[in-house]
């Protein structure tokens, strides 16, 4: 399977969201939507209205990342505004996860979980069969920009290895830090959807299509040195 890429878009220029999101639809596999209550994480930045606001312009499948208190308060706002992928955090619905999950497979969407940096895969392990996304945080959630945390990488390919052996159908999914530095790392450890933000992505150049073509320049040589070693 190639990888697939999912920028992020509260790092993109909302000034110029129109001619961004233009750019995108014609190259992104998924939309990644950060969603923050100010509790869970002490940042605020994009919600289901902004969702609202660009279903009618894309195609491209809207991925909905939850980081807040309270999952179910959010649900059905951001299925509704038109997500296509929601992903609440393993350590915000283990107290319901399965009737979580349900939820999120009853309003017609796919579920994810995201995993933060000190949960280990153990937690999510009674549910693996029942997600569509696994995404791995290699950063603390809540800000764009911060340092890669390298311990992450045994987590990736722990998942890849239960992927193996159980043939489940979760995709590996990276946020934070997925840039220049990681890809190589990220994708001989097992990753498959790469989240790309400031690092990655938005800050190569002011015209994003030629940010995009960098970064698929920058991916295109870490797979070939992959190879290469292989
Ligand atoms: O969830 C996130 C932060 O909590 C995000 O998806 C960020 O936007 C993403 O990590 C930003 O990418 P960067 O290259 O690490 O700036
Ligand atoms: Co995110």
């Amino acid at each position: 399977m190639s990888i697939q890429i999912s920028p992020s878009l509260m790092c993109m220029n909302l000034m110029e969201i129109k001619q961004q999101l233009s750019v995108l639809n014609s190259r992104a596999d998924f939309l990644h939507v950060d969603i923050m209550d100010g509790h869970y994480v002490k940042n605020i930045t994009l919600s289901p209205f902004f969702i609202e606001q660009i279903r009618p312009h894309t195609p491209v499948a809207i991925d909905v990342h939850l980081m807040v208190e309270t999952p179910t308060d959010f649900i059905a706002a951001v299925a509704q505004a038109g997500a296509d992928f929601i992903c609440p955090h393993a350590e915000t619905i283990n107290r319901d996860a399965f009737r979580v999950i349900n939820q999120i497979r009853a309003l017609g969407k796919k579920p994810g979980v995201v995993l933060n940096p000190a949960t280990p895969v153990s937690w999510i392990h009674h549910y693996l069969h029942l997600l569509d996304k696994i995404t791995v945080m290699t950063v603390d959630p809540g800000y764009a920009g911060q340092p890669f945390i390298p311990e992450m990488v045994n987590k990736i390919a722990e998942l890849k290895a239960l992927k193996m052996q159980h043939g489940y159908r979760y995709l590996i999914e990276i946020d934070g830090s997925c840039n220049q530095k990681t890809y190589g790392t990220l994708l001989e450890a097992g990753a498959e959807v790469l989240i790309v933000g400031t690092s990655g992505l938005f800050n190569l150049h002011d015209r994003l299509e030629i940010a995009w073509d960098k970064m698929m320049s920058n991916i295109t040589q870490a797979q070939s040195l992959l190879q290469e070693s292989a």
